[in-house]
């Protein structure tokens, strides 16, 4: 294979442009100024159907996520799906105002707090002269964990979900959510082993319908310790050998079925005040299969 080297002098820039197809602009009629422009979004005529969502999804941006564990503050990516409703005599939304809506929140320091998310999603409303608005936030939380005999800390992180409808004249619905991995032991094996017990990491999904955005504790350490107090023992970043002699016998004093994973999380979730209704799933990556064992519970309490 011939040495790959340039023979000549390179052409300019320009010139390499013009090499590989680019061209000059054609000169056309249509305006260029926005008050001159057509605005297709907002032609009104009967289009048929109104729409539930309508929006941008999978936007990336950093956020403020305020904690009740340390680290207090950081700054953690937020995935963002910004929505509204759309009524059929139009025929698009402003889309541009959604990220524009999304840059001034930035701009006034974004966070994950709830009650801030409710103005950001009652303002979408209004800039983007719709009925509902919907605003989807999920993101990585880190959070210290110390190791269980020596206190080595290091950081474990959880996956956060907010979720929050808006509709004017009616009660914001408020969603949070938490992804955690924990470690399960399973009952059956431990109860038919000489010794051992099969076990695996668990992957708890909660999402909860609260009612109190100015709740006394942070929903993130609230779904954090439902999941993990009943888990067979929680992960750690950091364990020295008394730590995971500390772990291991853990979770062999506590085995737990999926099932009961589920169970004992709902438990907790239904004595929580803030809670008025949740979904926990729990899916066991099974280490000794190729599949997953996964169980769910939704569960809505009595209004009071
Ligand atoms: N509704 C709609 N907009 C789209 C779609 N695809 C692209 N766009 C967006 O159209 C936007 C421009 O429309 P508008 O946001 O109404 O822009 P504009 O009318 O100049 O802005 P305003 O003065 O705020 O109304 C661009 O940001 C595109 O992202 C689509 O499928 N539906």
């Amino acid at each position: 294979m011939r040495e790959n080297r340039v023979t000549s002098k390179l052409p300019s820039k320009a010139e390499r442009h013009r090499l590989f197809g680019s061209v000059d602009p054609t000169p056309g009629d249509k305006p260029t100024s926005k008050e001159y422009m057509s605005d297709l979004q907002n032609e009104q005529r009967n289009y048929l159907f109104d729409i539930e969502q309508v929006g941008i999804a999978r936007v990336k941006h950093p956020i403020t996520v305020e904690a009740g564990l340390a680290p207090a503050s950081q700054v953690s990516i937020g995935t963002f799906k910004l929505t509204t409703s759309l009524n059929r005599e139009a025929k698009g939304i402003n889309m541009s105002r959604l990220t524009e809506h999304l840059e001034e929140y930035r701009q006034q320091g974004g966070t994950t707090d709830l009650a801030q998310l409710v103005r950001f999603a009652k303002g979408l409303t209004a800039r983007m002269n719709q009925e509902r608005a919907e605003l989807e936030l999920s993101f990585p939380w880190f959070y210290e964990r110390r190791s269980p005999m020596l206190g080595k800390t290091g950081l474990n992180h959880a996956e956060g979900l907010i979720r929050i409808s808006y509709e004017e004249g009616r009660e914001s619905r408020v969603v949070v959510g938490l992804t955690v991995v924990v470690t399960t032991l399973c009952p059956c094996s431990k109860e038919i082993s000489e010794y051992s017990a099969h076990n695996q990491r668990g992957v708890v999904t909660m999402e909860a319908h609260i009612d109190e955005l100015d709740m006394e504790k942070d929903w993130k350490v609230m779904l954090l310790n439902a999941a993990e107090s009943n888990a067979s023992a929680p992960l750690h970043p950091i364990l020295k050998r008394p730590d995971e002699k500390a772990v291991t016998e853990k979770a062999y004093e506590n085995p737990r079925f999926v099932e009961d994973m589920v169970r004992l999380i709902a438990a907790d979730l239904v004595e929580l005040k803030a809670v008025r209704a949740f979904t926990v799933e729990c899916r066991n990556e099974e280490s000794i299969h190729l599949h997953d064992a996964i169980a769910k519970i939704s569960y809505k309490k009595p209004r009071s």
